[in-house]
């Protein structure tokens, strides 16, 4: 039989090439369909859309996905809609720095983020220039800031440690909506003078956080969606849009609420306070663009209040619940904190009753807590997008062409996790690469590190909120010790303000400090 016989040669070489084409073939097959799975399939009619809309409930890994697969920019086409999607730090500089006045946020935007009225964080141009100008004076009294600091420290000292001494090895509880009540108090403290009391063992109901929630879950569904669609939606009062509707009535009754207390005297206001009229609404309030006929806070004012408790409340808030999470997972860099926090605490009172805690000026020069919370605000900025649109015809850096009217979506959730931006281990959290060789913190440019914005519009309040945030993790990781609790998943939740799904559940022990 033929089949059994002695093999010749010639056969066996050309059998030999079939098998090595195969092998070949294949091998390519699968790495090209590899780069293709990462990609959004492109359908007629719908383009990409079900390839997103698929992906939406893991939108920010998804994303990044296609975005490292695709050099860091992508352009995106939906029905009626197009966008450029970046991650690239040279177009970031481009759009956010060198070339500001060709992205504006843009009318869309506004539409989008209906619920912030005409105030700062909409507002574009002349209006914007002079919000800013005004923010920036305000932001820079000494007084408003010693006032900040010492609402951080009262609702640090009489509210976050007390509450964390009386669940010491209870149940479990979420951390999560722990600093979303700690940050609201403060915020409100910081804007109204007023003090709303959510951070308090009873634990009353989140109802103006959770309607700030959803003011940033439904701007992203707008993100997401052709306009026409939400829009309709809008008209016809139905699901997201329903919900936005309430949360903005919320929103409203939530200022006018705080301003009578304030008006009525129920505010306790010490000395200091009383005489400087320190709070944010204070240097709005005789301002005639800020109030009616009858000197009563117009539309203005309340769109520009409630700004205000966006800007401080979500994006402190957020940061913290991720740091903690990272804090968690990752034991020896707990105790690298302690290890700096020790010298200091070692002056201080400390024995097993007494909280220790760490004065601004004590905690502003450790740079190894200030690496571990911008390492952790690179992996999870608590706003994962930014949205531009183009004025005029343009070519990004990275050789993209942006039309006239054209949306640019940013995303910083992407830039922490791209491999030519930080190196093979950018999935890490390693605050070691924030340190220098000589031991001083290592600057990185904005458009690189964009947590808090980069250009002309960057962050107003990031001095006083990096303060702020070492101070509380300094407390509460010199104080207690902390265990994650197994048996769900941390995942960001797809919105503009990158909160945790279902929240961080931890237990709590006071630490033994010998
Ligand atoms: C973790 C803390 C914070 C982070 C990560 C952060 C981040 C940002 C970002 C990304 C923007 C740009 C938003 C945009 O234009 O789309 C911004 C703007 C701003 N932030 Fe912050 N922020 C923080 C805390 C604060 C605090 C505590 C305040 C003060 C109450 C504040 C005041 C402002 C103001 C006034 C702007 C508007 C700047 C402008 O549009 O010109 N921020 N911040």
């Amino acid at each position: 039989m033929a089949l059994f016989s002695s093999p010749d040669p010639h056969h066996l070489l050309l059998s030999f090439l079939v098998l090595l084409l195969s092998l070949l073939f294949c091998f390519i097959k699968l790495r090209s369909s590899k780069t293709v799975l990462n990609l959004p399939t492109e359908w007629p009619l719908v383009g990409m859309l079900p390839s997103v809309v698929a992906n939406l409930h893991r939108f920010h890994d998804y994303t990044t996905a296609f975005l490292a697969a695709s050099g860091s920019s992508f352009v995106f086409r939906g029905p009626a809609m197009h966008f450029f999607l970046t991650c690239d730090p040279a177009n970031v500089r481009h759009i956010f720095v060198s070339n500001f006045t060709n992205y504006p946020k843009g009318e869309e935007f506004g539409a989008i983020f209906d619920a912030m009225g005409n105030s700062f964080f909409n507002a574009d141009g002349e209006s914007w220039r002079r919000q800013r100008g005004r923010v920036q004076h305000l932001m820079s009294s000494p007084q408003l800031l010693a006032y900040m600091a010492r609402c951080c420290r009262d609702k640090l000292e009489k509210g976050l440690l007390p509450f964390l001494a009386r669940m010491e090895s209870l149940t479990p509880f979420d951390m999560q909506d722990l600093f979303t009540r700690f940050t609201f108090d403060m915020t409100a403290m910081s804007v109204f003078g007023v003090d709303p009391g959510l951070l308090t063992t009873d634990r009353p109901p989140v109802i103006v956080p959770d309607a700030m929630e959803a003011v940033m879950d439904v701007g992203f569904f707008r993100n997401m969606v052709p306009a026409s669609c939400w829009k309709l939606m809008k008209r016809l009062k139905i699901g997201p849009e329903r919900k936005l509707a309430a949360a903005q009535w919320e929103l409203c009754r939530f200022v006018t609420e705080m301003m009578e207390k304030r008006g009525d005297g129920s505010v306790h206001m010490d000395e200091e306070q009383e005489n400087s009229n320190v709070d944010i609404v204070s240097s709005y309030i005789h301002d005639p663009e800020y109030i009616d006929d009858h000197g009563k806070p117009n539309g203005f004012m309340y769109a520009t209040l409630i700004n205000y408790m966006f800007a401080g409340r979500d994006t402190v808030g957020t940061t913290l619940t991720w740091l903690f999470y990272n804090l968690i997972k990752h034991p020896h860099i707990m105790s690298s904190i302690r290890r700096e926090l020790a010298p200091i605490a070692m002056h201080k009172a400390n024995n097993s009753t007494t909280m220790v805690t760490f004065e601004p000026e004590e905690i502003e020069p450790l740079v190894y807590l200030h690496a571990a919370l911008f390492e952790s605000m690179r992996l999870y900025p608590p706003g994962p997008i930014e949205r531009k649109m183009v004025m005029t015809d343009d070519v990004l850096p990275s050789g993209h062409k942006v039309q006239r009217g054209e949306t640019i979506l940013i995303s910083l959730y992407s830039m922490g996790r791209m491999e030519g931006v930080w190196g093979k281990d950018c999935t890490e959290y390693r605050p070691e690469r924030w340190v220098k060789e000589d031991g001083k913190l290592l600057y990185v440019p904005s458009y690189k590190f964009l947590a808090f914005n980069a250009g002309p519009r960057s962050c107003l309040g990031k001095h006083i909120s990096v303060v702020q945030m070492k101070s509380v993790v300094a407390a509460m990781v010199w104080n207690f010790d902390f265990e994650m609790v197994g048996g769900y998943v941390v995942e960001p939740k797809p919105s503009v303000v990158l909160k945790m799904k279902n929240g961080l559940w931890a237990k709590i022990l006071k630490r033994r400090i010998e």
